[in-house]
């Protein structure tokens, strides 16, 4: 059969199809989600879900003049795919391809760049503002899922939405999942929606209803003023009606059909309206239904079985190391409490959570309460990790400074994620914080060289009596043995790997390797090279860093992080507190630039942060150095 997709160059050519071939539609791009996303890796089973869904809002609205705005975006691949993408499809995610969220600077029909969740609704009204203080006239439209709804951001604005009253569509996507199950009161809340037959009567339907039955009209009428108590048991989605919204649905969301006729009630009414849209993650692939939260986010897999293509003989990740020490910590100590902010596998508290299931708390997709809540658990005398991609910390950074550090709460950070994360892109790549941390009294900050002393670092962090934050980064670890005894780091001490005269290489995390083999092909050229790994960004170990600094007189800082305020930066605000403004520094690290998507392997070389690029810089740094030196002597005789 000729491809229907094929002949879509853009949303227009979704006029022309009747809802037969709609489906048909629908059938070939999951067929090419699945194809792609199998080579590319990728967010799969939100996109499987929403293939009607997506399609039903292009037929509705026009994205070109409309505005669309998908919240995390990570379910718009087949909003790509309908909007003249089609050809770059495959390259999705790949470093020069399409992103894996709407971006702006891709596409007219990318409204808003989102990656973290939450932030459509209010997205969403700042262009209906915009709009109507401009006098245009054009729909605005924030898709957002049930988890993402689960963030204190997506309330505030339903809130003011509901206060201003002006025209807005919020399509709600329930899919019962965040990337686990869904949690909490909102989730239950919308179950019942889902299910209890009496929410599934329209507040229209029953007022035509009491219409036509005797003393009907009258009854209405009481029905309306005792509406505080009986609505609650005849509307559906009062919670919405209640914040100012008409609530439409809940509407199957694999039916085209009905879900276009209700986005085209919506764009009818007018003011702030909420469309309840029932989908399945994972719809039509039955690995990506079986386990939505495998196929959430998926590497390369096999089509025919699902199975995950993994790396042979891969050392185990930095992930999975951290969710071990935790159970061996909680073990061993009632007080240690895991928290995740509704990313319960990816951090790898989902074996804890077992384990310890009275000690574990998924808050859903709420940094800003873990971080508070985590303070209020230290203050009753617990130890609570809260486990967190560096990301997405940069969203609670008040609660971190206002109710943890202030207080000097024993609160740890595992943030994992931090440095480059690859594919993902520069929505979320962990490299900021170092700087937003390193400034705030109290915090102590470590990065381990690799998995082993992660677990000593975490179990030093959980017996600090202050904040403190381990950062990791994302994928396998560097393969070392795992030691059986748990030990503590005394707090500020750097561990000397390599001795040398000629220059220090001092590093942090991950860098810490690399800086080794560039140790050793620099010794190979004759430059003799000294490795520190630093672990501590805060304390610093002032009294060996400012030694070596003294003793070579040339230092070479290496960080996956900005360069602005971050461990380079420590080192040079060490330098210049001790007078030692002679030594030459060199700082490896991220300029002052968003880091594009692409394997984290190529990215880490677009910024010298490998062995190669370690020794470039240092051999350029020597060559400038000599030339120095010629020129000192030739002036004034003597270098
Ligand atoms: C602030 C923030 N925290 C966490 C995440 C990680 N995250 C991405 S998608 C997702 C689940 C979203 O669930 P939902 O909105 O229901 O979308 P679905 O995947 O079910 O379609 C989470 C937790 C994020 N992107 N942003
Ligand atoms: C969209 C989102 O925020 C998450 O799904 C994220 O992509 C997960 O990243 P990891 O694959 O590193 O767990
Ligand atoms: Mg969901």
């Amino acid at each position: 059969m000729a491809s229907i997709l094929k002949t879509i160059y853009s949303p227009q050519d979704l006029q022309n199809l009747d809802y037969k071939e709609l489906q048909c539609l629908a059938r070939e791009i999951r067929e090419t989600l699945i194809n792609t996303v199998s080579v590319t890796g990728g967010h799969l089973a939100p996109n499987l879900g929403v293939v009607e869904l997506t399609i039903a809002i292009h037929r509705v609205f026009n994205s070109a003049v409309d505005r669309i705005i998908w919240d995390v975006g990570h379910q718009s691949y087949v909003h790509k795919l309908l909007t003249g993408r089609q050809a770059q499809f495959s390259t999705l995610r790949q470093y020069g391809g399409l992103s894996g969220f709407p971006k702006r600077d891709e596409s007219i029909h990318d409204a808003f760049d989102t990656g973290h969740s939450s932030t459509s609704i209010s997205a969403a009204l700042g262009m209906v503002l915009a709009r109507d203080l401009k006098g245009e006239k054009y729909s605005v439209v924030a898709v957002i899922g049930d988890g993402s709804m689960t963030g204190g951001m997506a309330f505030e604005a339903l809130n003011h939405a509901g206060h201003l009253k002006k025209n807005l569509i919020v399509i709600l996507n329930d899919n019962e999942m965040s990337i686990a199950p869904n949690v909490g009161a909102l989730s239950s809340y919308l179950s019942s929606l889902r299910t209890d037959p009496k929410y599934s009567r329209s507040k229209d339907e029953i007022a035509e209803l009491l219409q036509k039955i005797p003393h009907g009209p009258k009854l209405l009428k009481v029905v309306d003023r005792l509406k505080d108590s009986l609505k609650y048991l005849v509307v559906p989605g009062m919670l919405f009606e209640e914040l100012g919204f008409t609530y439409l649905g809940p509407v199957d969301g694999h039916d085209i059909k009905a879900v276009t006729t209700m986005l085209k009630q919506a764009k009818n009414l007018g003011g702030p309206v909420l469309v309840h849209v029932l989908t399945k993650k994972g719809k039509g692939y039955e690995p990506a239904e079986k386990n939505p939260d495998l196929f959430h986010g998926v590497g390369p897999f096999d089509v025919v079985t699902g199975a995950i293509k993994k790396i042979p003989g891969a050392p185990p990740s930095y992930t999975q190391i951290f969710g071990q020490t935790m159970i061996n910590l909680a073990k061993q100590d009632d007080k240690i409490i895991g928290i995740t902010a509704a990313m319960p596998s990816g951090t790898g508290l989902n074996k804890f959570a077992q384990e310890f299931p009275n000690r574990y708390f998924d808050v859903g997709i709420a940094e800003q309460h873990a971080v508070t809540m985590a303070a209020g658990l230290a203050a009753g005398g617990y130890r609570p990790v809260v486990a967190i991609y560096s990301t997405f910390l940069q969203r609670a950074y008040d609660q971190v400074l206002h109710d943890v550090c202030l207080q000097n709460l024993p609160v740890t950070f595992a943030l994992d994620r931090a440095g480059l994360v690859g594919d993902d892109g520069p929505t979320h790549h962990g490299v900021f914080d170092l700087a937003y941390l390193r400034n705030i009294p109290n915090m102590v900050i470590m990065a381990p060289k690799d998995e082993n002393e992660l677990q000593h670092m975490l179990k030093t962090a959980v017996y600090h009596n202050a904040p403190t934050a381990v950062r990791y980064p994302r994928g396998a670890g560097e393969g070392v043995a795992i030691d059986s005894q748990l030990q503590t780091i005394p707090i500020g001490q750097a561990e000397v790997l390599w001795d040398g005269e000629d220059v220090v290489l001092l590093a942090i995390g991950n860098m810490v390797p690399e800086a080794l083999k560039a140790a050793e092909n620099l010794r190979a050229q004759g430059i003799s090279a000294a490795v520190i790994n630093a672990r501590y960004v805060k304390p610093l170990d002032e009294e060996l860093i400012l030694h070596y600094a003294a003793r070579t007189g040339h230092l070479v800082t290496v960080e996956e992080h900005v360069l602005m305020g971050g461990f380079g930066s420590a080192v040079l605000e060490l330098l210049e507190r001790a007078g030692l403004s002679e030594v030459k520094v060199k700082r490896i690290g991220i300029p002052d630039c968003f880091v594009e998507h692409g394997k984290q392997k190529i990215l880490r070389a677009n910024y010298g942060l490998t062995a190669e690029g370690i020794v470039e810089t240092v051999l350029a740094g020597e060559q400038r150095l000599h030339k120095k030196r010629k020129r000192i002597k030739a002036v004034w005789g003597r270098e």
